[in-house]
């Protein structure tokens, strides 16, 4: 299984102010995207469900929460998450961040949001770069079907 603690360790030891974690939600081969409002930062875009590690919050705990504040996910994950991929950005607020993404299989397609997004929608991952993810939002879709295809049962398939 991943290392969590390595992976924190990691994001200290490269200057990381902003932990944040993100899932790749996955029903039935397609995955889950979000459209972030037009007036935030970023505006308009859409992202995987993700959000900002809490202090003193670990990051398995930092995942649900932000899975049932953005999606509505009141149960706990139906399979234990495991790691995709890391990206680096800087935020809105000018803070060094890496997203550190797990998979995770949606037990249905019922998504509540949040009014941080305005719409969502199930993809295949072949067609993420038809989207309006990121870049790295798209690199990260490629490693988990990457990922998926190699080890079934570490993907959180
Ligand atoms: N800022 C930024 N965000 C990116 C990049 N690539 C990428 O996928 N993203 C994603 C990560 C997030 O889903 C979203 C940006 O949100 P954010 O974390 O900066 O949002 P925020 O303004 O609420 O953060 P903060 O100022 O409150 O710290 O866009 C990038 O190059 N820069």
């Amino acid at each position: 299984m991943n290392n969590l603690r390595q992976l924190v360790d990691d994001a200290t030891r490269d200057a990381i102010d902003q932990l944040v974690v993100g899932a790749v939600v996955h029903h039935g081969g397609q995955i889950l995207i979000l459209r972030r409002t037009a007036d935030d930062f970023m505006g308009g875009i859409e992202e995987l469900p993700s959000g900002g590690v809490e202090d003193g919050e670990d990051l398995l705990r930092a995942l649900a929460r932000e899975l049932e504040e953005e999606i509505g996910w009141r149960h706990p994950p139906a399979t234990a998450p495991g790691f995709v991929a890391a990206f680096d950005y800087t935020t809105g607020s000018g803070r060094a961040a890496r997203q550190l993404t797990f998979a995770l299989r949606a037990p249905d397609r019922a998504v509540t949001l949040s009014a941080e997004h305005t719409a969502y929608r199930w993809v295949d991952p072949a067609d993420a770069e038809a989207t309006d993810l990121t870049p790295e939002s798209v690199g990260t879709v490629r490693a988990w079907v990457e990922h998926a295809a190699r080890s079934p049962i570490d993907s959180g398939a």
